[in-house]
Protein backbone atom coordinates (compact mmCIF):
# COMPACT_ATOMS: atom_id res chain seq x y z
CA UNK A 1 0.00 0.00 0.00
CA UNK A 2 1.53 3.32 -0.84
CA UNK A 3 2.74 6.11 1.70
CA UNK A 4 -0.10 8.10 1.57
CA UNK A 5 -2.18 5.10 2.85
CA UNK A 6 0.18 4.41 5.39
CA UNK A 7 0.21 7.51 7.21
CA UNK A 8 -3.06 7.62 6.58
CA UNK A 9 -3.18 4.85 8.61
CA UNK A 10 -0.77 6.59 11.64
CA UNK A 11 -3.83 9.37 11.25
CA UNK A 12 -6.86 7.32 11.83
CA UNK A 13 -4.86 5.35 14.21
CA UNK A 14 -4.17 8.55 16.77
CA UNK A 15 -7.59 9.77 15.99
CA UNK A 16 -9.34 6.87 17.51
CA UNK A 17 -7.07 6.32 20.07
CA UNK A 18 -8.10 10.59 21.20
CA UNK A 19 -12.09 9.39 21.37
CA UNK A 20 -11.41 7.31 24.90
CA UNK A 21 -8.83 10.64 25.81
CA UNK A 22 -11.35 12.89 24.88
CA UNK A 23 -14.22 10.44 27.42
CA UNK A 24 -16.35 10.24 23.92
CA UNK A 25 -16.75 6.48 23.75
CA UNK A 26 -17.48 3.51 25.88
CA UNK A 27 -16.11 0.44 25.79
CA UNK A 28 -15.72 -0.27 21.97
CA UNK A 29 -18.72 2.10 21.20
CA UNK A 30 -17.18 4.85 18.33
CA UNK A 31 -15.19 4.39 15.07
CA UNK A 32 -12.88 6.80 12.94
CA UNK A 33 -12.61 6.88 9.28
CA UNK A 34 -10.71 9.43 7.05
CA UNK A 35 -10.28 8.70 3.30
CA UNK A 36 -7.41 9.53 0.42
CA UNK A 37 -9.62 11.06 -2.27
CA UNK A 38 -7.28 10.64 -4.81
CA UNK A 39 -7.14 6.90 -4.31
CA UNK A 40 -10.73 7.03 -3.45
CA UNK A 41 -9.66 4.27 -0.48
CA UNK A 42 -10.89 4.44 3.31
CA UNK A 43 -9.12 3.82 6.46
CA UNK A 44 -11.53 2.50 9.19
CA UNK A 45 -10.99 0.75 12.57
CA UNK A 46 -11.53 -2.83 13.18
CA UNK A 47 -14.54 -3.93 14.74
CA UNK A 48 -14.95 -4.72 18.03
CA UNK A 49 -11.89 -4.52 18.67
CA UNK A 50 -10.66 -2.82 22.16
CA UNK A 51 -9.19 0.55 21.86
CA UNK A 52 -6.17 -0.48 23.98
CA UNK A 53 -5.29 -3.06 20.97
CA UNK A 54 -5.58 -0.93 17.88
CA UNK A 55 -2.30 -0.82 16.24
CA UNK A 56 -1.53 0.68 12.71
CA UNK A 57 -1.54 -2.69 11.28
CA UNK A 58 -5.16 -3.85 12.26
CA UNK A 59 -6.53 -0.80 10.52
CA UNK A 60 -8.84 -1.90 7.64
CA UNK A 61 -8.66 -0.18 4.02
CA UNK A 62 -11.94 -0.31 1.95
CA UNK A 63 -13.00 1.14 -0.79
CA UNK A 64 -16.38 3.62 -1.66
CA UNK A 65 -18.44 0.71 -1.70
CA UNK A 66 -16.93 -0.88 1.76
CA UNK A 67 -15.29 -3.71 -0.15
CA UNK A 68 -11.80 -4.37 1.59
CA UNK A 69 -8.74 -3.63 -0.07
CA UNK A 70 -6.45 -4.20 2.52
CA UNK A 71 -6.60 -5.58 6.09
CA UNK A 72 -6.76 -8.90 8.36
CA UNK A 73 -9.61 -7.62 10.35
CA UNK A 74 -13.79 -7.13 9.52
CA UNK A 75 -13.73 -3.34 9.11
CA UNK A 76 -16.22 -1.67 11.29
CA UNK A 77 -19.47 -2.39 11.75
CA UNK A 78 -20.76 1.20 10.50
CA UNK A 79 -18.93 1.43 7.83
CA UNK A 80 -21.36 1.03 5.08
CA UNK A 81 -22.58 4.67 6.60
CA UNK A 82 -19.11 6.05 6.54
CA UNK A 83 -18.62 5.48 3.25
CA UNK A 84 -22.25 6.20 1.69
CA UNK A 85 -21.25 9.92 3.73
CA UNK A 86 -18.50 10.28 1.89
CA UNK A 87 -19.63 9.47 -1.39
CA UNK A 88 -22.69 12.22 -0.75
CA UNK A 89 -20.17 14.76 0.93
CA UNK A 90 -17.44 15.43 -1.59
CA UNK A 91 -15.57 17.81 0.90
CA UNK A 92 -15.47 15.94 3.86
CA UNK A 93 -12.31 13.81 4.79
CA UNK A 94 -13.02 12.03 7.95
CA UNK A 95 -15.90 11.00 9.91
CA UNK A 96 -16.19 10.06 13.77
CA UNK A 97 -18.93 7.89 15.48
CA UNK A 98 -19.80 7.91 18.89
CA UNK A 99 -22.00 7.46 21.48
CA UNK A 100 -20.30 10.15 23.66
CA UNK A 101 -23.31 10.47 26.32
CA UNK A 102 -25.33 14.36 26.31
CA UNK A 103 -25.01 14.31 22.50
CA UNK A 104 -26.31 10.62 22.61
CA UNK A 105 -29.37 12.05 24.96
CA UNK A 106 -30.47 14.40 22.11
CA UNK A 107 -30.20 11.50 19.48
CA UNK A 108 -32.26 9.10 21.58
CA UNK A 109 -35.17 12.23 22.89
CA UNK A 110 -35.23 12.49 18.82
CA UNK A 111 -34.20 16.07 19.56
CA UNK A 112 -32.14 18.74 17.15
CA UNK A 113 -29.60 20.70 18.80
CA UNK A 114 -30.43 24.70 18.93
CA UNK A 115 -27.73 26.64 18.42
CA UNK A 116 -27.83 28.33 22.12
CA UNK A 117 -24.16 30.14 22.31
CA UNK A 118 -21.06 31.44 20.72
CA UNK A 119 -20.04 28.19 21.44
CA UNK A 120 -21.69 26.00 19.27
CA UNK A 121 -21.88 28.70 16.53
CA UNK A 122 -17.66 28.75 16.69
CA UNK A 123 -18.39 25.43 14.50
CA UNK A 124 -22.14 24.63 13.45
CA UNK A 125 -23.59 27.40 11.79
CA UNK A 126 -27.04 26.75 13.27
CA UNK A 127 -28.98 24.03 14.53
CA UNK A 128 -27.46 20.21 14.04
CA UNK A 129 -30.37 18.06 13.05
CA UNK A 130 -31.51 14.98 14.30
CA UNK A 131 -32.47 12.90 11.94
CA UNK A 132 -35.94 11.28 11.20
CA UNK A 133 -36.93 8.07 12.62
CA UNK A 134 -36.04 4.73 10.43
CA UNK A 135 -38.59 2.80 9.08
CA UNK A 136 -38.90 -1.09 9.67
CA UNK A 137 -38.02 -1.79 6.22
CA UNK A 138 -34.72 -0.01 6.57
CA UNK A 139 -34.13 -1.15 10.02
CA UNK A 140 -34.11 -4.89 8.60
CA UNK A 141 -33.03 -4.05 5.27
CA UNK A 142 -29.22 -2.29 4.53
CA UNK A 143 -29.49 -0.73 8.07
CA UNK A 144 -25.69 0.79 8.23
CA UNK A 145 -25.85 2.15 4.79
CA UNK A 146 -29.97 3.07 5.53
CA UNK A 147 -28.58 5.46 8.20
CA UNK A 148 -25.90 6.73 5.97
CA UNK A 149 -28.94 7.62 3.38
CA UNK A 150 -31.53 9.30 6.31
CA UNK A 151 -27.95 11.16 7.36
CA UNK A 152 -27.99 12.64 4.09
CA UNK A 153 -31.28 12.81 3.18
CA UNK A 154 -31.37 15.53 6.59
CA UNK A 155 -28.65 16.90 4.89
CA UNK A 156 -30.64 17.66 1.47
CA UNK A 157 -30.40 21.65 2.02
CA UNK A 158 -27.47 22.05 4.68
CA UNK A 159 -23.85 22.45 3.76
CA UNK A 160 -21.80 19.46 5.88
CA UNK A 161 -19.01 21.35 6.34
CA UNK A 162 -21.05 24.38 7.86
CA UNK A 163 -23.20 21.58 9.97
CA UNK A 164 -20.40 19.00 10.33
CA UNK A 165 -22.35 16.91 12.80
CA UNK A 166 -25.78 15.07 13.11
CA UNK A 167 -27.66 13.35 15.45
CA UNK A 168 -29.10 9.89 14.32
CA UNK A 169 -32.70 9.25 15.65
CA UNK A 170 -32.29 6.91 18.56
CA UNK A 171 -29.08 6.17 17.82
CA UNK A 172 -26.14 8.61 18.45
CA UNK A 173 -23.97 10.86 16.97
CA UNK A 174 -21.45 10.96 13.54
CA UNK A 175 -19.09 14.31 13.29
CA UNK A 176 -17.27 14.84 10.64
CA UNK A 177 -14.69 17.56 8.90
CA UNK A 178 -12.22 18.08 5.80
CA UNK A 179 -9.73 15.72 7.47
CA UNK A 180 -9.93 13.46 10.31
CA UNK A 181 -8.40 15.19 13.17
CA UNK A 182 -11.07 18.23 12.43
CA UNK A 183 -13.31 15.74 12.90
CA UNK A 184 -12.44 14.78 16.36
CA UNK A 185 -12.22 18.39 17.00
CA UNK A 186 -16.01 18.66 15.67
CA UNK A 187 -17.08 15.29 17.46
CA UNK A 188 -15.70 17.21 21.17
CA UNK A 189 -17.47 20.05 20.28
CA UNK A 190 -20.61 18.58 19.66
CA UNK A 191 -20.59 16.71 23.03
CA UNK A 192 -19.61 20.02 24.74
CA UNK A 193 -22.50 22.05 23.10
CA UNK A 194 -24.63 19.12 24.03
CA UNK A 195 -23.93 19.18 27.50
CA UNK A 196 -24.01 22.91 27.93
CA UNK A 197 -27.65 22.55 25.60
CA UNK A 198 -29.20 20.24 28.46
CA UNK A 199 -27.90 22.64 31.28
CA UNK A 200 -28.94 25.63 29.63
CA UNK A 201 -33.00 24.30 29.25
CA UNK A 202 -32.59 23.21 32.88
CA UNK A 203 -31.52 26.43 33.96
CA UNK A 204 -34.11 28.31 31.60
CA UNK A 205 -36.54 25.93 29.83
CA UNK A 206 -38.15 29.00 27.47
CA UNK A 207 -34.61 30.24 25.74
CA UNK A 208 -34.50 29.94 22.02
CA UNK A 209 -32.16 30.11 19.56
CA UNK A 210 -29.63 32.53 20.01
CA UNK A 211 -29.89 35.84 17.54
CA UNK A 212 -29.14 35.45 14.34
CA UNK A 213 -26.62 38.13 13.82
CA UNK A 214 -24.29 36.61 16.78
CA UNK A 215 -24.58 33.37 15.37
CA UNK A 216 -23.50 34.66 11.73
CA UNK A 217 -20.90 36.63 13.65
CA UNK A 218 -19.34 33.68 15.32
CA UNK A 219 -19.66 30.96 12.82
CA UNK A 220 -17.81 33.60 10.15
CA UNK A 221 -15.40 35.09 12.21
CA UNK A 222 -13.88 31.67 11.97
CA UNK A 223 -15.13 29.70 9.05
CA UNK A 224 -16.05 33.00 6.43
CA UNK A 225 -14.30 34.36 3.38
CA UNK A 226 -12.98 36.85 5.66
CA UNK A 227 -12.35 34.60 9.10
CA UNK A 228 -9.59 36.54 11.11
CA UNK A 229 -9.30 34.13 13.89
CA UNK A 230 -6.65 32.59 15.09
CA UNK A 231 -3.00 33.06 13.41
CA UNK A 232 -2.04 33.31 10.01
CA UNK A 233 -0.42 30.49 8.37
CA UNK A 234 3.34 30.56 9.00
CA UNK A 235 2.61 30.69 12.82
O1 LIG B 1 -23.35 2.04 16.98
C1 LIG B 1 -22.79 1.06 17.39
C2 LIG B 1 -23.50 0.20 18.33
O2 LIG B 1 -24.83 0.69 18.51
C3 LIG B 1 -21.40 0.83 16.94
O3 LIG B 1 -21.05 2.04 16.36
C4 LIG B 1 -20.31 0.65 17.94
O4 LIG B 1 -20.55 -0.36 18.83
C5 LIG B 1 -18.95 0.48 17.23
O5 LIG B 1 -18.90 -0.64 16.43
P1 LIG B 1 -17.55 -1.11 15.72
O6 LIG B 1 -16.61 -1.64 16.78
O7 LIG B 1 -16.96 0.09 15.03
O8 LIG B 1 -17.99 -2.19 14.75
Amino acid sequence: MNSTINRLKESVLEANLALPKYKLVTFTWGNVSAIDRESGYVVIKPSGVTYDQLTKDNMVVVDLQGNIIEGSYKPSSDTPTHVALYRAFPGVGGIVHTHSPWATSWAQAAKSLPALGTTHADYFYGEIPCTRAMTEQEINGAYEEETGNVIIETFDNRDPLQTPGVLVHSHAPFAWGKDVDEAVHNAVVLEEVAKMATRTFMINPNIREMQSVLLDRHFLRKHGVNAYYGQEESH
